[in-house]
């Protein structure tokens, strides 16, 4: 569904990725670990189309978009949660909503389907983005990328800044979302959440991936290795 080759990315003359490359089957869940600065947010733009100079080849579901620009990225099926939730506080909720909202044909997300998995934006339609609570805003910004109706959908950092209470909230929805085959590249400094919901790891150190394996291979041994701070 996603392939990644590769892939070199630029903000100016820095040269962040290097030859980078990763994969997210169909209807899987792949997350992107390492400390700050190391490229994670970087390569989830890249693939939205965000980088202004990159290289390589990045297809979704068989197309290679690396030279797209980021609405054609998302008419691909590319949906975009990005870090700091990024809602327009003056608007409402419903209004932030229908902000992406594309009425297709086929099945798809709907403002009600949105309202069923989260009752709680429901209650809060009328209210402003910006009255919302960390955990509501970051609803908000699924329904919202979900509104595009995109057949993979990139997670930057969903449970940043989230009371333990409200990661578990984000970290059942994830869940429901793969249960109906979405498949999802999650950004997560949550390393218990994201070895939870995912099946397949690949950590990023200086715009590399210096490990990759099974959800299940991500242990101390490779935290130690990979993710300490001396490393
Ligand atoms: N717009 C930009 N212009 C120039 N350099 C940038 C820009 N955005 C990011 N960088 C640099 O690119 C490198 C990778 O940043 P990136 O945000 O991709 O890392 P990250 O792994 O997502 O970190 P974090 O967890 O802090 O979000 C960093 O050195 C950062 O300073």
């Amino acid at each position: 569904m996603l392939r990644v080759q590769g892939l070199n990315a630029y903000y100016g003359e820095s040269h962040i990725l290097h030859d980078l490359s990763l994969e997210v089957e169909k209807g899987k869940v792949a997350a992107l670990l390492g400390r700050n600065g190391m490229g994670k947010t970087t390569i989830i733009h890249s693939i939205m189309g965000l980088v202004p100079k990159r290289e390589g080849t990045i297809t979704v579901d068989g197309k290679n978009v690396i030279n797209r620009q980021s609405h054609h990225i998302s008419k691909a099926g590319v949906g975009l949660v990005p870090q700091g939730r990024r809602i327009f506080p003056n608007l409402t909720v419903k209004e932030n909503l229908l902000t992406t909202y594309v009425k297709i044909d086929k099945e798809g997300w709907t403002l009600e389907k949105i309202y069923q998995l989260f009752p709680r934006l429901k209650e809060r339609q009328h209210f402003m983005g910006g009255s919302l609570s960390g955990g509501e805003q970051q609803m908000l910004s699924i329904g919202r990328a979900l509104l595009t109706n995109p057949s993979l959908l990139l997670l930057d950092e969903p449970s940043e800044g989230l009371s333990p209470l409200m990661v578990e909230e984000v970290s059942k929805i994830i869940h429901q979302l793969k249960k109906e085959g979405l498949t999802m590249l999650l950004v997560e400094q949550n390393l218990a959440m994201a070895k939870e919901i995912a099946d397949y790891v690949y950590i990023v150190n200086k715009g590399q991936v210096t490990f990759e394996g099974p959800s299940d291979s991500f242990n101390e041994d490779v935290q130690q290795e990979h993710l300490a701070l001396s490393s």
